[in-house]
């Protein structure tokens, strides 16, 4: 047994590389705990030249390798080597070799020699520390464990080297056939391959498997440790087929090789030539996983399985689809380009609703497809899901909080809606021809902070901005409540109108809220037929005659509207507590008549009303107010006990000085003014008309007709003049107090009666700052518009209050008066005075007027008695009002 001894060349190939392979113990110690792990590493351990040199320096370098004594790095081999050295061991050979650590422990073993090199005794070596890589490894305990009489490490890692590598144990069952060049790890030549001694390799207990004939015997040798493919059996030695001649000298030439050897010298095995594949195994859990293997398919077996059962096949169909393995298809999930759902049944039509193209563009989802089976119980949310996204309607509260109000309330017969009004006969005619319009040009002054305010003078004025004149824009403009009306009403719907008819209990039909609105906001527009009071009292006299309600309005240049035909606005009842009020403005140069909110907020529900200021004519026309207010007047008009018989003449001049003094008396049309908005009006023109058409007086009992109560009419229509008079007595000066902002009142006196058609051309003017009212048609109305006060004086500013005195009646706020038609004949009074002038009169300023203000006019209107009476007095007074006028 020949020991080798370490040699400093392994520690090239050595993991321990390095100084550390210098130590003898370090390199064994390693080693043993590392063996090789396979043929390749073993034989490349050993012998690189013998891969890697030539045949014949394989020989020698195995002589060498089996060198009986190699003095090497101070030890002294193993005198027990079979045959002598042959020459000197040439050091820089690799002298591969290694030492079990229980080989040195063996008394056996090499003994300290006295040879120089040799003087780093065992023991001295021993002195030094040992470190036990096995241990520090962890890997000590390989091959200790036992399973079933072997050893678990080496069974585990028993590979075709551990196979091959047939040590000593190999035996043959036949002794007469035992090779003796078999391949023995006990043999020099496969202590030099594995570079373990006999003595380390042989086993404590053998283990043998049958190859053929023979009976290996397996060395528990662990021997491999990375690869774990399948067994190779080493095929058996073949004899040789030389001759005997041939093989003796083949042997001669081999004589330097150990007899054993020259056999297996050729062989791969001998030469460490590993030409098997490397195996790469998979395991998983514990497993070898093969990767031939079909993957396992339990679950998509158990699918088929049940769709199988779930659609059987009919018998009656042919066997070819039948036969037919079912085609294996990707699942697409239907709800990622379709959404959650989609492929669902429907209870009910989703296209129900929908416009035929919308039904078209819905036409190609499969979704919509008419299903067979429709799912009739319970069906799940998502189908009312999806017809809610089709049909566009958003969730519903299971109340409604914006329309509480029960529906079902009774449409007004003979009713047709008109929302612009539309000229009636000569009207338009009298309205172009009127060139009062084109004199209230102003542009607002404001800037966009003010954004048209409260301080706006269109506003002031009851101007709409809009783009020709607004200094802000529309972006900035809080001043144009018709254009926000239009806006807000085009989509048309219950909330955006905001209104609706309902039917009252005593009332007949009324208007109520259908949503919250803010204080003096627009709320609808009074909107009908405009048409002359010729037209007016025509119908009044022939169409309405037997009518209850009447829906005429008094409304610009003497024009009515009838909204008999109009828009929903003429359905407003009266209340002598109102929640709105009903304003005329001047919307791009035209008038306008529309309900606004009052000073407090309308809530939803609120039933609108205003006050109709109306004029009953006379007390025998008043009807019962049926409002319910607190300061209810009990009557549509003033109460009846203010209803006071004419006056005489005398106290007609009573009433004028008290009038002019600024006291307000109440009359019948004491409404006027009082239920207006607080903003002021604007442009008064005080207009005495020139020529106004005189007509007759009534005969019989239209002469009986008072003469105050002819005055309360024409008051009506032009007591709005804000215009707050001081009359004192003669040559004392009348001072025009509070015409907002006006500049210029043009007085216009009427000193006799003219034309119907001139007067209401040229009365109209008033009419921008008048309360409006409902005009009743009726002679006498006409006759007393008409008849103006015969004054002598060439500026009048009467607006006549109540009690048929002239008045110069504050009017800031526009007021709305209904005035009860009488059925009576048409006359028409002969003006008592010709006189009629035209005076311009400039008061105060205009801001942003640019010095070109026309205001309103103050028509002068009465009867032909109450004017001939104020005519004396009051002429004086205003003429002292107006003398400092230039
Ligand atoms: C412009 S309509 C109003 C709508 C009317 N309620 C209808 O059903 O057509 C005016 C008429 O309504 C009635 N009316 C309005 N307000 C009233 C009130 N407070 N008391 C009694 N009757 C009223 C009167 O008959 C009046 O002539």
């Amino acid at each position: 047994m020949a020991t080798l001894s370490p040699a400093r060349a392994l520690s090239a190939e050595s993991s321990f590389g390095g100084p550390a392979a210098a130590d003898t113990f370090d390199v064994i110690a390693s080693l043993s705990s590392t063996p090789p792990t396979s043929i390749a590493d073993s034989s490349s351990i050993t012998t690189d030249a013998a891969v890697t040199t030539p045949k014949a320096e394989i020989a020698t370098t195995h002589a060498n390798l089996f060198e009986p004594k190699i003095a090497h790095d101070g030890f002294e081999l193993d005198a027990t080597a079979t045959e002598p050295p042959q020459g000197t061991p040439d050091p820089a050979l690799p002298t591969i070799g290694l030492v079990d650590p229980i080989a040195h422990s063996s008394p056996t073993h090499s003994t300290p020699t006295t040879t120089p090199r040799a003087q780093r005794t065992r023991r001295n070596r021993l002195s030094e520390p040992i470190y036990n890589l096995s241990k520090l490894s962890g890997t000590d305990g390989h091959g200790k464990r036992r399973s079933k009489g072997d050893l678990v490490s080496n069974r585990r890692r028993r590979t075709t080297t551990a196979i091959t590598r047939l040590g000593p144990d190999v035996e043959a069952e036949d002794s007469a056939d035992e090779d003796p060049y078999a391949f023995s790890e006990d043999s020099p030549r496969s202590a030099m391959r594995s570079g373990i001694t006999s003595a380390e390799t042989t086993p404590k207990k053998q283990r043998s498997i049958k190859v053929g004939a023979k009976k290996i015997i397996l060395s528990p040798k662990r021997t491999l440790t990375r690869s774990a493919g399948p067994i190779a059996i080493p095929a058996p030695a073949k004899p040789s087929k030389l001759g005997k001649r041939s093989r003796g000298v083949f042997e001669e030439e081999q004589s330097s090789v150990p007899r054993e050897l020259r056999r297996l010298q050729d062989t791969k095995e001998f030469q460490g030539i590993d030409d098997k594949p490397v195996l790469h195994t998979v395991w998983a859990n514990g497993k070898f996983v093969d990767p031939n293997a079909p993957p396992p398919r339990k679950k998509a077996k158990v699918k088929e399985s049940k769709k199988v059962v779930k659609e059987p096949e009919p018998i009656s169909t042919p066997a070819t689809e039948a036969d037919l393995p079912p085609v294996k298809t990707r699942r697409v999930k239907k709800w990622l380009p379709f959404g959650l759902y989609a492929g669902q049944d429907y209870p009910v039509d989703p296209m129900k609703g929908l416009t035929a193209a919308e039904k078209k563009a819905f036409a190609h989802l499969p979704e919509l497809a008419p299903s067979e089976k429709i799912n009739t119980v319970l069906p799940p949310p998502q189908f009312a899901g999806l017809r809610l996204l089709i049909q566009g309607r958003g969730f519903q509260l299971p109340f409604d909080v914006c329309n509480p109000l029960p529906p079902g309330q009774p449409k007004p017969k003979d009713w047709r809606n008109q929302t612009k009004n539309r000229f009636i006969g000569d009207a338009r005619a009298i309205w172009k021809k009127t060139p009062h319009l084109q004199d209230y040009q102003s542009n607002c002054v404001c800037t966009p902070e003010d954004g048209c305010g409260e301080s706006c003078q269109n506003r002031i004025m009851l101007y709409e901005c809009d783009h020709t004149n607004c200094n802000v824009g529309i972006e900035h403009c809080q001043n144009r409540a018709f254009a926000r009306l239009t806006e807000r009403t085009k989509a048309g719907g219950k909330y955006r109108v905001g209104v609706e008819v309902i039917k009252t209990d005593d009332r007949g039909h009324g208007i109520r809220a259908n949503r919250c609105f803010e204080p003096n906001q627009i709320i609808m527009e009074y909107t009908g037929e405009i048409i002359t009071e010729e037209e007016c009292d025509r119908r009044m006299n022939e169409k309405y005659k037997d009518n209850e309600c009447y829906y005429l309005m008094l409304f610009d240049q003497n024009m009515i509207i009838d909204a008999t035909t109009g828009s929903i606005a003429r359905f407003v009842n009266h209340s002598c507590k109102p929640n709105c009020q009903m304003i005329k403005w001047i919307v791009s140069g035209q008038p306008r008549m529309a309900l606004f909110a009052g000073d407090k907020p309308i809530q939803t529900g609120d039933e609108l009303t205003y006050d109709y200021n109306f004029d009953p004519f006379s007390a025998k026309n008043v009807q019962k107010c049926l409002c319910g207010s607190e300061n209810c007047r009990g009557v549509l008009g003033p109460k009846p006990k203010e209803i006071k018989p004419p006056k005489p003449s005398q106290e007609l001049k009573k009433g004028a000085k008290k009038t002019l003094k600024g006291t307000k008396g109440r009359g019948l049309v004491s409404g006027s003014g009082e239920k207006g908005p607080k903003t002021p009006l604007k442009k008064r023109k005080i207009k005495t008309p020139a020529k106004v058409q005189t007509k007759k007086a009534p005969k019989g009992p239209i002469k009986t007709i008072k003469a105050a109560t002819a005055a309360m009419m024409v008051k009506k229509t032009v007591s709005t003049i804000s215009v707050k008079s001081k009359a004192k007595t003669a040559g004392r000066k009348t001072k025009v107090a509070t015409i907002r902002k006006t500049s210029v009142v043009k007085a216009v006196a009427k000193g006799k009666q003219a034309s119907p058609k001139k007067t209401a051309a040229k009365k109209t003017v008033a009419t921008k700052t008048s309360n409006t009212m409902i005009v009743a048609a009726g002679t006498e109305k006409s006759k007393a518009k008409k008849v103006v006060s015969p004054t002598k004086a060439k500026k009048v500013v009467s607006s006549t209050k109540a009690k048929g005195a002239g008045t110069l009646n504050k009017a800031k706020k526009p007021a709305t008066g209904l005035v009860k038609p009488r059925k009576l004949t048409t006359k028409v009074t002969k003006p008592t005075s010709p006189n009629k002038k035209v005076v311009k009169v400039k008061a105060a300023g205009v801001p942003g007027s640019r010095g070109r203000i026309t205001k309103p006019t103050i028509k002068l209107l009465q009867s032909p008695k109450a004017a001939s009476t104020i005519s004396v007095e009051a002429r004086a007074a205003l003429d002292a009002v107006f003398s400092n006028v230039p």
